[in-house]
């Protein structure tokens, strides 16, 4: 059984700051102060948002997984990786179905960006493999993917390895499978996390924070269940207490 100290635990969690505006996410913020978690801003609130906010996350010393899940040709995922390097974020993400090609323009956009910074963290960048809110039957019939979730979720996670990123997202259920075929320090962030008993909303492929744990996963991201809840920072706690 995985021990962790409270702080340990709290830095394998990334919030989802899924709002509609800054003012907003402020107010999740606010009652969470002081918890060691990432904040992951999604295209919801980015757009809305920008990188004005991603900055004032930055000056306040959060660490950050921006969620823009890039994936266009080569050279427009170049350009767009070169420009979230420079907003400072910890972690970005672009779809591994984008291929190869695509997730190496990526690096080289984060290179180039990163050179030209001088003083700028490296971000790391990791793919998408298939949402975890897709199912088998989806992934077959509407998507057009035979076979298993968890064949084309190796499948992707091979060629960002490939590629040269970092990790991929993927549900909980394929940290173990990931982590044999890519190796243990091929990251794996997970969505999906569902405490027991809690709403599993538009997801597909859930586990609780305590069984993602077991399974290896290095981060979780977490929306809805504390977000969503009338106390985010007691439901918060409270998944902290499960990880422990
Ligand atoms: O890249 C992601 O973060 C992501 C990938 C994925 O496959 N599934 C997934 O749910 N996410 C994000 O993870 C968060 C999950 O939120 P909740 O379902 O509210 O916990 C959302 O912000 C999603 O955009």
């Amino acid at each position: 059984m995985i021990k962790l100290s409270r702080e340990e635990a709290a830095g394998r969690i990334m919030v989802a700051l899924d709002y509609p505006d800054a003012a907003a996410a402020e107010g999740l913020l606010r009652s969470l102060e002081g918890i060691p978690c990432y904040m992951k801003v999604g295209m919801q609130l980015f757009y809305a948002a920008g990188p004005d906010f991603v900055a004032g996350l930055k000056e306040r010393g959060y660490r950050i997984f921006l969620d823009l899940k890039m994936h266009d040709i080569p050279n427009t995922v170049k350009g767009g990786a070169g420009s979230i390097t420079k907003l400072g974020v910890d972690i970005f993400n672009v779809h591994a179905a984008g291929g190869v090609r695509m997730m190496e323009a990526a690096l080289e956009g984060v290179d180039a960006a990163f050179d030209s910074a001088g003083s700028q963290k490296r971000p790391a960048v990791i793919a998408v493999t298939q949402l975890t809110s897709t199912s088998r039957l989806t992934l077959n019939e509407e998507i057009g993917i035979g076979g298993s979730v968890e064949d084309a979720v190796l499948r992707y996670a091979r060629i960002a390895k490939q590629a040269g990123l970092d990790g991929v997202v993927a549900s909980p259920q394929e940290v173990q499978s990931i982590k044999a075929a890519c190796g243990a320090a091929f990251q794996t962030i997970t969505p999906g996390i569902r405490p027991a008993g809690a709403d599993v909303n538009d997801q597909s492929r859930i586990m609780t924070p305590r069984e993602a744990l077991e399974a290896g996963t290095d981060y979780m991201v977490i929306g809805r269940p504390i977000t969503a809840a009338p106390d985010p920072r007691e439901a918060l706690e409270s998944i902290l207490r499960e990880m422990l």
